[in-house]
């Protein structure tokens, strides 16, 4: 039987967050281990079949009708039934989707319950929504390994071997989840499900405005303004860059959990009515673009003599105040650390939203002083979700065994990898969960 599978990383904002919704500024996106597998396989049913057997009642069938999508059976999943219209549409016609059985499977990762267990694939026994998230980007993973799926198997396409048929995958992806959500995102999360770690500046909103505008009228329209959208000269600014050899991104969930949307909106809120917003913003930038700088000084060092590299960082497990180029950059490092969040906790105070809030300052000042631990922020939209940080590969172990007493601390399994979509068989991915 034939058919195709990919998957696609979840992220982290390391620097950039609310920078990143304005053109003008750019954020560093990371991608993660931690990753959504979709597979697709041909099926002798005329209807589409969609599962995520970890989850409790995370099944939906859809059929497919000349003027659209049924669905058969199923709750509601607008990420999944958003994938398929905006598939439809660049495909022209509904009756390009044949029956298949699409399957997902998601990391451990994403979810933050119970990590006790080994396998990959956990049985939650619980709905989605009842399972709490750890805030990888589970939709924009699902969305751009769906539509990689969609756009492989439908429509022949090349995705990995032709940067024109990846780049709109990209689009129609960044489509979807817009449309899904209801709203034009920064799109970063997309862009690195697809993508990889990059530095990310935002797209023109206008890019989309056309086919959003669209999809709520006749399938014909928005089928047009779809393909004009995959047409389009379109490219994502791609910077790719990521954590240099011999050091480490550790992510810690916070048993917190914050409200990105009502945060974002209070913060660009306080951005228009405060001039002196942008004082504030041209300052994270600086010291947002120091660190990319720091960390694209070491990858160029670890390339050009990686021995002596090595060696350096060698001589920093020790002490970070070495006295050689790498130890040099790592102290660069820590320092932009502690001024990202001295200023976001300004943003924090002028804008009333807990951006670093008193419980991640400490924290983050405990384990600054951890041996190994070269500096750390609240990520993306900040708040008591998570707290990322830059360690020594070398002492993660120690790292683990000297946090392990920080009751509210919980490290996650993942750490960063570079490349977006991977293409896998489906058959290597038959797991019983
Ligand atoms: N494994 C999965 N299978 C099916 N849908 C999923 C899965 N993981 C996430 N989703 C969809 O994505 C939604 C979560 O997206 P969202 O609230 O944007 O969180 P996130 O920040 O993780 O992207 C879920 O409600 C569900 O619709
Ligand atoms: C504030 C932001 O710039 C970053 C938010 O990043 P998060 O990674 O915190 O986002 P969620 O996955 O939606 O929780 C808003 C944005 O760029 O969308």
């Amino acid at each position: 039987m034939s058919g195709v599978g990919f998957s696609a990383p979840g992220k982290v904002l390391l620097v950039g967050g609310y920078l990143v919704l304005d053109r003008a500024y750019c954020g560093y996106v990371l991608s993660l281990s931690a990753r959504m597998y979709c597979k697709l396989e041909a099926s002798d049913q005329e209807e589409i079949r969609v599962r995520s057997p970890q989850f409790l009642d995370a099944e939906w069938t859809f059929k497919v009708t000349e003027i659209g999508l049924e669905s058969v059976s199923g709750p509601n999943n607008v990420f999944i039934s958003t994938a398929l219209k905006v598939a439809a549409a660049y495909l022209g016609s509904w009756s390009k989707l044949t029956g298949v059985d699409i399957t997902i499977y998601s990391d451990r990762g994403f979810q933050s319950q119970d990590r006790s267990g080994t396998e990959q694939f956990p049985y939650y026994g619980k709905k989605i929504s009842d399972v709490p998230k750890t805030g990888l980007g589970s939709s924009a993973a699902l969305t751009s390994s769906l539509m990689t799926c969609l756009m492989s198997y439908y429509g022949k396409m090349d995705i990995l071997g032709n940067s024109d048929d990846y780049e709109i995958v990209h689009k129609l992806s960044q489509l979807s989840h817009c449309l899904a959500q209801g709203k034009i995102g920064s799109g970063f999360d997309v862009a690195s499900a697809v993508f990889g770690s990059i530095k990310y500046r935002r797209f023109e909103p206008e890019h989309l405005q056309d086919a959003l505008n669209m999809a709520a009228g006749s399938f014909q329209d928005f089928s047009e303004s779809v393909q004009r959208l995959a047409k389009s000269s379109w490219r994502l600014d791609k910077n790719s860059c990521g954590v240099p050899k011999g050091l480490r991104l550790m992510l810690g969930d916070v048993k917190g959990g914050s409200e990105t949307p009502k945060m974002v909106s209070k913060v660009l809120e306080w951005r228009k009515s405060d001039p002196n917003s942008t004082e504030l913003w041209e300052k994270l930038d600086k010291s947002n673009m120091v660190v990319l700088e720091a960390l694209g000084a070491l990858n160029d060092m670890s390339v050009a003599d990686e021995s002596r590299y090595l060696a350096d960082l060698l001589a920093c497990t020790g002490s970070l105040d070495a006295n050689n180029a790498v130890g040099e950059q790592l102290r660069v490092l820590r320092h932009e650390f502690l001024r990202i969040r001295e200023l976001l906790r300004q943003m924090g105070s002028l804008s009333g939203v807990p951006i670093e809030p008193v419980e991640q300052t400490q924290l983050l000042d405990r384990l600054n002083k951890v041996p190994g631990i070269i500096g750390g922020v609240v990520p993306g939209a900040g708040g008591n979700d998570a707290v990322v940080v830059i360690v020594l590969d070398e002492l993660v172990n120690e790292i683990k065994e000297s946090t392990k007493d920080i009751g509210e601390l919980e490290w996650l399994d993942v750490y960063e990898e570079s490349h977006g979509l991977v293409q896998f068989q489906p058959g290597d991915l038959a797991v019983d969960v």
